[in-house]
């Protein structure tokens, strides 16, 4: 039911913005990690816009007539919040007429190292038919995304979701994969191979939310 594309599998220059977030001399440049994660967003939607149902249009110019396509599908770009608001920025900088759609969520672990999913807020318009893309830089464990999943799909069923993440760990894409149940594809900058003990990503990058925004309480 999905199947999976890694922007780093080969050699181009989403590895620069993936380094710079990564680096510990650089990633405290806030702007700087708010602007990689945006251009991550932005080059996973480029590669993503070559699955979506086109429609021929005809294009008046000054000197005549230029045969092309638009994208067909009715999108709705949604994110995780907090550290989604980037992402999500750089998606809605490529699809400039979508929808958008919001989930309120954080990570807690109620002093065990098994990682609880808070999820406070979910709010979109009717998602059937809808091209749904849900963007959130980091994929640990995959619980956040699956319940926000859950919680957007309580507003109808999409034609389609495609997941954007700048950073996975193996565990969460294999974890999305198993349990997601609509037709779905992920499109990931780099995929890590491990978690620490508090569902961490490793090398990963830190608290992508703390990195973009400071920390919270
Ligand atoms: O795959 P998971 O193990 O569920 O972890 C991933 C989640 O962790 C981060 O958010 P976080 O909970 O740190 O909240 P924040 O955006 O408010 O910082 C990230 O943006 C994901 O939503
Ligand atoms: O490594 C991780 C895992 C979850 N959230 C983050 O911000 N970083």
């Amino acid at each position: 039911m999905s199947n999976t594309f890694i922007l780093n599998q080969e050699a181009n220059v989403a590895s620069t913005y993936i380094n710079e977030l990564r680096d510990v001399n650089i990633q405290t440049d806030r702007a700087r990690f708010r602007r990689n994660l945006e251009r991550i967003g932005e080059l996973l939607s480029y590669e993503l816009s070559k699955t979506l149902d086109y429609e021929s249009v005809d294009i008046t110019t000054p000197l005549g007539t230029s045969p092309s396509r638009r994208v067909k599908d009715e999108l709705v770009v949604t994110t995780i919040l907090r550290a989604g608001l980037p992402m999500y920025q750089g998606v809605l900088n490529v699809f400039d007429h979508a929808d958008s759609g919001f989930v309120a969520s954080y990570r807690s672990s109620s002093g065990t190292d098994e990682v609880e999913i808070n999820m406070e807020y979910v709010a979109s318009g009717n998602l059937d038919g809808k091209v749904v893309i849900l963007a959130d830089p980091m994929l640990a464990t995959g619980k956040s995304l699956l319940l926000a999943l859950e919680g957007l799909l309580k507003n109808g069923t999409p034609k389609h979701v495609h997941i954007l993440a700048a950073i996975s760990s193996q565990q969460g894409v294999d974890y999305v994969l198993e349990n997601i149940n609509v037709p779905s594809t992920l499109w990931i900058g780099a995929v890590d191979p491990e978690m620490n003990d508090k569902s961490y990503i490793i090398p990963g990058l830190g608290d992508a939310g703390d990195l973009c925004f400071g920390e919270k309480l």
